[in-house]
């Protein structure tokens, strides 16, 4: 049994990139890995209509903040099996993104806290009502919201199939995500957190591992 890490943090954080990174840190230490990323684009049917959402698609569905909300559950809940039984067999399971993603930034877009009722809902859907496994652990990219943007840009601009969608355009939204995280940071939302970045993030999330 080990333990399922969430990996969160503005878009152009650097969260794709890190996940790399403990893969060949973990080879070193000789543990067991694996990983996954929501939204589970190409797999499921839920995650491909909120990407078309955000990029303008659908009309005004990406205007409704718990229509978004509940498609990024619905994709995650085809994983509550596969994460249980990762977590069984794997010294560390990372998501690149997890529920917490969902509570930052529907809090964000709603202008709600950490205590506000899409924070709870969101909660309720996913760990109680589509039994999806609470992490052990949350790790946030500290990596504040002009300097993910910059990065989301130059990854844009070098590659056609990364265009920025709406949330990634929107430098307000992203400052309110940013705060949204460290509020759940300090409420220690569902479980423990670590603020950190890089090497010094890889570090600390494997230093966990039982
Ligand atoms: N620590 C870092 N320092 C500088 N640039 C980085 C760092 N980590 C990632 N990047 C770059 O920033 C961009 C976004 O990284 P990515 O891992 O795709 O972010 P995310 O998955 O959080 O959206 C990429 O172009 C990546 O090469
Ligand atoms: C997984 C997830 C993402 N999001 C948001 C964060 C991102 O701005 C956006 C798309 O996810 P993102 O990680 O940016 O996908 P990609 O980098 O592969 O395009 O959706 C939620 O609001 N809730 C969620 O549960």
């Amino acid at each position: 049994m080990g333990i399922l890490v969430a990996i969160e943090g503005l878009d152009g954080a650097g969260k794709n990139t890190i996940v790399g990174k403990f893969h060949t840190a973990a080879a070193g230490r000789s543990m067991t890995i694996t990983s996954t990323a929501f939204p589970s684009y190409g797999s499921s049917v839920e995650a491909d209509i909120a990407a078309e959402a955000l990029h303008g698609e659908h009309g005004d569905l990406s205007e409704s903040a718990y229509a978004m909300a509940m498609l990024f559950a619905l994709d995650r809940r085809r994983w509550a099996q596969w994460l249980r039984e990762a977590r069984r067999d794997h010294d560390l399971v990372l998501c690149d993104r997890y529920v917490a993603s969902n509570a930052a930034y529907s809090a964000a877009r709603l202008g709600q806290g950490p205590d506000g009722a899409v924070v709870s809902w969101v909660a309720d859907l996913e760990f109680e009502r589509f039994g999806l496994p609470v992490p052990d652990h949350q790790l946030l990219l500290g990596v504040p919201p002009e300097i993910a943007m910059e990065r989301a840009e130059g990854r844009a601009a070098v590659d056609a199939a990364r265009a920025r969608d709406a949330y990634e355009r929107d430098a307000d939204l992203q400052a309110r995500v940013y705060r949204s995280y460290l509020d759940l940071v300090e409420t220690e939302w569902v479980s423990p957190w670590t603020v950190a970045d890089d090497d010094a993030a890889v570090h600390a999330i494997l230093d966990l591992v039982p």
